[in-house]
């Protein structure tokens, strides 16, 4: 994995054949940042990029000293989904019979997978296609002015494969999700906001410091109260509110019998700052 240990500096690693890998991963102390590398083809998706994206998705989830991710894209873009060039070549219609690859599942997009700490999406310019299909698979998004967002599957006479379909109605108005799936319009950072899409609208260049400071926000919190919200909030998404309650409160009370839950309280007791330990 293309990883640099808890430095400001970028990721330098290179390829083997020593051009820029497509996927960058860099640990900020508590948080992992992925950067999607492809920015000539604004960080189309390639199979090398996804690669790489489970290898860190597999990092975030085992690594106890990673307390949330980040996912943004390089060169001002987000993400503009899957390679269309290269599909001309190599067609997913053409391999899905051949189980190399698995429709219902694609952990890369976080399809038939999510992370057990916070995904924070910071976006610049545009997230159309699998780009938007990503995004819906992340916890908080940041976006600047300038982004740009659409599920554009069916200009092409394609389908949204990422999940869209399926996930865009749940999260945000269903007449909302039904035009954009439908119509393949691209739509503004604004409209995006307005419509749920998006949680925090920026100036342009300033989404992965925004994404950075809200990450700051959740490390520094008890990180075993994180994942369980988080836990809670995947675990009992669809359920009726009984059922899950008797999900919710498993996960509440294991929270409260834990050390940083006396950590939390006697520093506030003693006006200082909690420090963590997720013991
Ligand atoms: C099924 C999923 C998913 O649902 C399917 C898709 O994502 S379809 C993708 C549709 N994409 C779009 O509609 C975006 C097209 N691009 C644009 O609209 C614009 O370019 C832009 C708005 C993004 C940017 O506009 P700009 O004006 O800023 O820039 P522009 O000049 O247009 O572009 C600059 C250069 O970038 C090139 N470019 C842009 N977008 C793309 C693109 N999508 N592909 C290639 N190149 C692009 C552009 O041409 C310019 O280049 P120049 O040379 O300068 O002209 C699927 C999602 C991922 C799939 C999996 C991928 C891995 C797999 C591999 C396999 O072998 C098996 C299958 C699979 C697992 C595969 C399965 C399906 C997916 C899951």
């Amino acid at each position: 994995m293309t990883t640099s240990p808890d430095t400001a500096a970028p990721a330098a690693d290179q390829s083997a054949d020593g051009t820029s890998p497509d996927c960058l991963v860099e640990k900020r102390g508590h948080v992992l940042i992925v950067t999607m590398n492809r920015p000539k083809a604004r960080n189309a998706l390639s199979a090398e990029m996804m690669r790489i994206m489970v290898e860190a998705w597999d990092q975030v989830d085992s690594d106890p000293d990673i307390r949330v991710a980040i996912l943004t894209g390089a060169g001002g873009a987000f993400c503009a989904g899957m390679d269309l060039k290269a599909m001309n070549k190599n067609s997913p219609g053409d391999t899905a019979d051949q189980g190399t690859w698995n429709p219902a599942s694609l952990p890369a997009l976080l399809k038939g997978r999510r992370l057990t700490k916070p995904l924070i999406a910071a976006v610049e310019g545009p997230a159309i296609a699998g780009g938007t299909e990503i995004l819906q698979g992340t916890d908080i998004r940041v976006a600047g002015e300038s982004a740009r967002f659409g599920v554009a599957e069916a200009r092409w006479g394609l389908f949204p494969l990422g999940g869209s379909a399926v996930r865009l109605p749940r999260q945000i108005p269903y007449t909302i999700a039904a035009d954009l799936l439908l119509t393949g319009r691209h739509i503004t950072a604004a409209e995006a906001k307005e419509y749920g899409l998006i949680g925090y609208l920026v100036p342009d260049g300033s989404a992965l410091d925004k994404a950075l400071e809200i990450a700051d926000t959740i490390a520094a919190n008890g990180p075993l109260a994180v994942q369980a919200i988080l836990k809670t909030i995947r675990d009992t998404e669809g359920l009726h509110e009984l059922d899950a309650f008797e999900i919710e409160s498993k996960l509440g009370i294991a929270v409260f019998k834990s050390k940083d839950a006396k950590i939390g309280p006697k520093a506030f007791a003693e006006k200082q700052k909690p420090v963590f330990t997720g013991e």
